[in-house]
């Protein structure tokens, strides 16, 4: 394609060079650059992509987007002098891989929790109506039954472009997929045209990215003020921010609610560790997710398939099969009956929402012994420092037992994480708490404080089956750990 061609509609401030220079591919890294690119630079968080715009040339670049052209301009390359470059490098891509989110049925979904779930559920949903259908998400990303590993959970705007492209060729109708705030401000979805957007909720995340939690409202928000008027905006009105995302957008505005009038209003009737038994819109359905945050869950995703001209009993009848996805409240029963229970809950927020939820469930048995909650959770390193103390808190609140330990340390010391954790445990707490930096040993630990009809959280790696130490990542699964300390504990 011709370099005029993927400029289509976007403004330029400055050229230099043929406008009719064939192009092959667009990256926005030198290091995968071939002749025939168009080497996009990018200013990023740690370094600037204009600093290997020269690596780039020499690795054949045939021409450059960038916001600054270089003083050695070389003749055999073109330059393109933009803004923004990492915006117009969205609408280049779609440019260039001719406009695939067009082709289909768009949906992404943003919020600080429930955006895998909500987006794998429209995914088994819409799957399970006839479509064929792709997903964009934190656990993988997928094209029907084709699994392709996920790196993040909004890929870069180049990759997005390739993805859709390999939907539409295998047939997909449909594509669900996450929206990150960090993809909102960095334009990981500029240039993407969505047929609807969701809100979950927000609560305290990422401000160690954002700053404030002012401009991580805002970047939330900077999706739904970037949708088309054939869009459609759903929003949860129970959420004290949900109506602001819908202040500046041009797409149909729809809402959702368990507490007041809405477009799609639940109630829940009955809440156990079996599933939910709800009213949708005065439909009474049992559904087997559990806890009222999956209430949330599946409103949004029967209003956003109404939205997507779906019929609502069809709707109702196969969300009320549907399992939660992998890590999310998943259950791992010993043979003595002690209860684990892993969850990605790695926010204050949704810590908080899964011990309310377990502690509501639990009850007495016949001898008036009431199960304990035994919690095992870290927090991520490289990461947002201030919810530590936080979780950490909300841990000790909600379970008779806690055990901290690391979560992916990255690049930072483990037992630095644990004592900014530790800072946040409450003097009368102190007593119950035991911090393990080894993440196997604390699981352990948990199991070995457990009887049966006990349950044991293991907080914020949910569906992740690595630990990141120092750059490498090591295998470890919270579910397998479970599993093999359980069979250890049945063979003594
Ligand atoms: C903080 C952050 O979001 N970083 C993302 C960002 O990288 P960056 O800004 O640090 O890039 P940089 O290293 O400064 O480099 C700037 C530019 O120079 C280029 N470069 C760099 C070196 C070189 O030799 N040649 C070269 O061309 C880079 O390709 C880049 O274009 O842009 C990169 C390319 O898209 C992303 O891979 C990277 O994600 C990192 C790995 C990451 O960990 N991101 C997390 C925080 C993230 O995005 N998380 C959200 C989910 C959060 C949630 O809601 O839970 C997500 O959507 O996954
Ligand atoms: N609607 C919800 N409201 C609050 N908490 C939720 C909700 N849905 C799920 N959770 C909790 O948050 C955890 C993460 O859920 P999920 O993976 O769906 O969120 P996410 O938004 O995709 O997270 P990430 O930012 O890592 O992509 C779940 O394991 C659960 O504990
Ligand atoms: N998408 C989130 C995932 C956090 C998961 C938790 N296990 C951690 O490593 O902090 C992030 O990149 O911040
Ligand atoms: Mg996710």
């Amino acid at each position: 394609m011709q370099l005029k061609d993927l400029f289509y509609k976007v403004s330029l401030l400055a050229t230099s060079g043929s406008m009719e220079t064939e192009i092959t591919g667009i990256t926005m890294d030198s290091r995968k650059v071939g002749p025939g690119s168009l080497f996009v630079a990018v200013r990023g968080t740690v370094t600037d992509g204009h600093n290997f715009i020269a690596t780039a040339v020499r690795q054949g670049a045939a021409a450059i987007l960038c916001e600054e052209l270089p003083e050695d301009i070389n003749p055999q390359v073109a330059y393109v002098k933009v803004l923004d470059s990492a915006r117009s490098m969205g609408l280049v891509a779609a440019n260039f891989y001719d406009q695939p989110s067009r082709k289909l049925k768009l949906v992404g979904v943003t919020g600080t929790n429930g955006k895998t779930s909500v987006a794998t559920l429209l995914f088994r949903l819409f799957r399970g109506l006839g479509y064929r259908c792709g997903l964009l998400s934190t656990v993988q990303n997928q094209i029907d039954d084709q699994i392709i590993p996920a790196t993040h959970t909004t890929p870069d705007v180049i990759t997005i472009n390739q993805l859709l492209t390999q939907m539409l060729a295998n047939g997909c109708t449909h594509v669900f997929m996450e929206v990150s705030s960090h993809s909102v401000v960095q334009e990981r979805i500029a240039g993407l045209t969505f047929a609807g957007g969701i809100f979950t909720n927000i609560t305290h995340d990422h401000l160690d990215f954002h700053g404030t939690f002012d401009n991580y409202i805002r970047a939330k928000k900077g999706f739904f003020d970037q949708l088309p008027t054939t869009a459609f905006a759903l929003t949860n009105v129970d959420d004290k921010r949900g109506l602001v995302m819908l202040q500046n957008t041009a797409a149909q505005k729809e809402t959702y609610s368990l507490q007041t009038l809405a477009s799609f209003k639940g109630k829940i009737l009955a809440d156990s560790l079996f599933g939910l038994n709800m009213l949708v819109n005065d439909k009474e359905v049992w559904f087997k997710l559990i806890g009222r945050f999956n209430a949330y869950n599946l409103l949004s995703v029967y209003g956003a398939a109404i939205l997507l001209g779906e019929d609502a009993d069809e709707v109702l009848t196969l969300l009320s099969g549907i399992t939660p996805p992998p890590g999310r409240f998943e259950q791992v029963i010993s043979d003595d009956k002690i209860v684990g229970i892993v969850d990605y809950a790695h926010t204050p927020d949704a810590l908080q929402n899964v011990l309310e939820t377990i502690n509501g469930l639990r009850q007495a048995n016949e001898q008036g012994y009431l199960p304990q909650v035994i919690t095992v959770v870290g927090c991520g390193g490289n990461r947002d420092a201030a919810k530590r103390p936080v979780m950490a808190d909300i841990a000790c609140r909600f379970s008779n037992r806690v055990i901290l330990t690391s979560d992916n340390p990255r690049n930072e010391d483990p037992m630095a994480i644990l004592e900014q954790m530790q800072a946040g445990v409450s003097p009368v707490d102190v007593k119950k708490t035991v911090t393990i930096e080894d993440r196997h040993e604390a699981i352990r630990r948990a199991v070995s404080l457990a009887g049966p009809h006990d349950i044991i959280l293991v907080a914020g790696k949910g569906h992740e089956t690595y630990q990141e130490i120092k750059g490498v990542k090591y295998d470890f699964d919270d579910r397998a750990v479970l599993r093999e300390t359980f069979s250890e504990r049945g063979n003594q």
